[in-house]
């Protein structure tokens, strides 16, 4: 799968490796909700080709810093960073061109239409002929959506769904919606993936596959931001781990200086 999941051209090697080492940052971050401070003062560094795990108590804001980094919310103070732009108000097709992809907690697919246009939905951002071309019949237009139809079936074997690519969205099961929603992500051809409790409601066996996935996504050189409460799938599979507590940064560090934190012990993984 690695070779569906590589770089994008951005000019010269230079700028190529400067722009392939340039981290997804939150800075600082403060959110509010009415109320309610959802963030306060966190800060977090995504960089590509490292897996990140966010934890914490339930409420204790990941999804919000999960929605922060992936611009659906914007920061009530503070400031989302990607080389020299800052994120606070990108669109969506901003985001898409810098490459920031995510997943939800509770898939959002489009029922009706089959697992391979599901995840061609994915892909469009990168369409330079775009709908109407495709949808007028012209050649350029039927040329980029076969190539992104092959890219799409490409992905769909490489997540575990290449049995089902011609099934509707909601004919699949549980795990096959968060593998399909992965993929989706993925045919952005995203720098960074956000995915937000992708092991809910996954068997031990398909947590094991998961693991397979974002370890190979890893390896492309994307950084993902792991959202989870299987803190043992966590620990086994990130590079750095960031624990919040109703808010706050509580630690972060390597797996193994959070999962021995005292404070992270008693406020989150228990004795
Ligand atoms: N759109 C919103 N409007 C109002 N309050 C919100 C909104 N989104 C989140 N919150 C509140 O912000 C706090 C943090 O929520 P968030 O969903 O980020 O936590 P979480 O750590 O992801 O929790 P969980 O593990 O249960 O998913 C909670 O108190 C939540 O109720």
């Amino acid at each position: 799968m690695s070779a569906v999941i590589d770089g994008r051209a951005h000019g010269a090697a230079s700028q190529r490796e400067a722009t392939a080492a340039a981290p997804l940052q939150a800075l600082k971050i403060t959110k509010r909700f009415g109320g309610l401070t959802a963030l306060d003062d966190v800060s977090l560094e995504l960089r590509p080709g490292e897996v990140h795990g966010l934890i914490g108590p339930n409420g204790s804001g990941k999804t919000t810093l999960l929605n922060m980094l992936s611009g659906y919310y914007e920061p009530t103070a503070g400031e989302i960073r990607y080389r020299d732009l800052s994120l606070g108000a990108a669109s969506v097709q901003q985001r898409a061109a810098i490459g920031v992809a995510r997943t939800f907690q509770k898939p959002r697919l489009l029922p009706m239409l089959p697992v391979l246009d599901n995840t061609m939905l994915g892909a469009w951002s990168h369409a330079r002929s775009g709908f109407l071309a495709t949808a007028l019949g012209l050649p350029a237009g039927r040329a980029e959506e076969a190539a992104l139809r092959e890219r799409a079936t490409e992905l769909l074997h490489g997540v575990g769904l290449g049995a089902v690519i011609h099934r509707r969205a909601n004919g699949l099961d549980h795990a096959q919606q968060r593998f399909l929603e992965i993929a989706r992500g993925l045919a952005l051809q995203p720098r960074f993936l956000l995915l937000d409790e992708p092991a809910g409601g996954l068997t031990g066996a398909e947590i094991e596959h998961l693991g397979a996935v974002i370890r190979t996504v890893r390896d492309a050189g994307i950084g993902v931001l792991l959202v989870e409460h299987h803190t043992d799938f966590v620990f086994r599979i990130s590079d750095r781990v960031t624990t919040l507590n109703v808010g706050r940064l509580l630690r972060h560090g390597t797996p193994d200086e959070v999962r021995h934190d005292p404070e992270v012990i008693r406020v989150y993984l228990g004795a």
